[in-house]
């Protein structure tokens, strides 16, 4: 199965939903080691799984990922609970005002996931330019978020395809292995 049928599978996956309780139970244990670190978290829309209980109890600052452009990588403006303004793409994001921060840990939205960390999203490659950037530079542990329905036997990698560092499910985390 080429991506675009893997992914209309997973995304009709994720419209069934899960066990939001228990994926916010084991988002906030996966979450723990990473103290006070900057945490990307996002704005849930479309059926995602909601992380937004975890990006609250998160001890250090807060961020949202913002669309500069097509096909340029995500930047990150702090949350500090303020109302936000509509992004594209049905995006929402922390207004201008609020300062643009480089995150550490990554909660990342997806449409399907495989057991070696590979991951779909919506393709316009905004979150594999975004990690190649962050791991660049430094370093980031990417946390998939997704709902068990939306695994997939096997995603085929493409070269420029980031990987995740761990996969938080309603049936708890999955560490990658190749
Ligand atoms: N909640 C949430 N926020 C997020 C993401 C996400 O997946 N979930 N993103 C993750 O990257 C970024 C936004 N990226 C997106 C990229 C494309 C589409 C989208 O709807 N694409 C159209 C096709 C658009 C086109 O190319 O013309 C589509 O799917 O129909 C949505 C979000 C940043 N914020
Ligand atoms: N680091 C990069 N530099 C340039 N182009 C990239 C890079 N990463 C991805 N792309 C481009 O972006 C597109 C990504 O497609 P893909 O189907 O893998 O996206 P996705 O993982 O589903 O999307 P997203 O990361 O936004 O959730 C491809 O067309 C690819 O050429």
């Amino acid at each position: 199965m080429d991506k675009a049928a893997l992914r209309a599978r997973a995304l009709a996956a994720r419209a069934l939903g899960g066990d939001q309780e228990a994926l916010s139970r084991h988002l906030m244990a996966a979450l723990a080691p990473h103290g006070t670190e900057v945490l990307s978290g996002y704005w849930p829309m479309r059926g995602e799984p909601d992380p937004r209980a975890a990006m609250l109890a998160h001890a250090g600052p807060v961020c949202l990922p913002v669309v500069p452009g097509k096909a340029v990588p995500l930047v990150f403006r702090q949350w500090d609970g303020e109302a936000l303004v509509p992004g594209p793409f049905g995006t929402s994001h922390p207004p201008d005002s609020q300062p643009i921060l480089t995150p550490t840990v990554l909660i990342v939205p997806l449409a399907g996931f495989d057991r070696r960390g590979n991951r779909i999203g919506y393709g316009g490659g905004y979150y594999d330019r975004t990690l190649q950037l962050l791991r660049e530079t430094g370093d980031v542990t990417a946390i998939g978020l997704a709902f068990g329905v939306q695994e997939l036997l096997e995603i085929p990698a493409d070269p420029y395809d980031q990987p995740l560092d761990l996969i938080v499910t309603d049936g708890g985390a999955i560490q990658p292995r190749p």
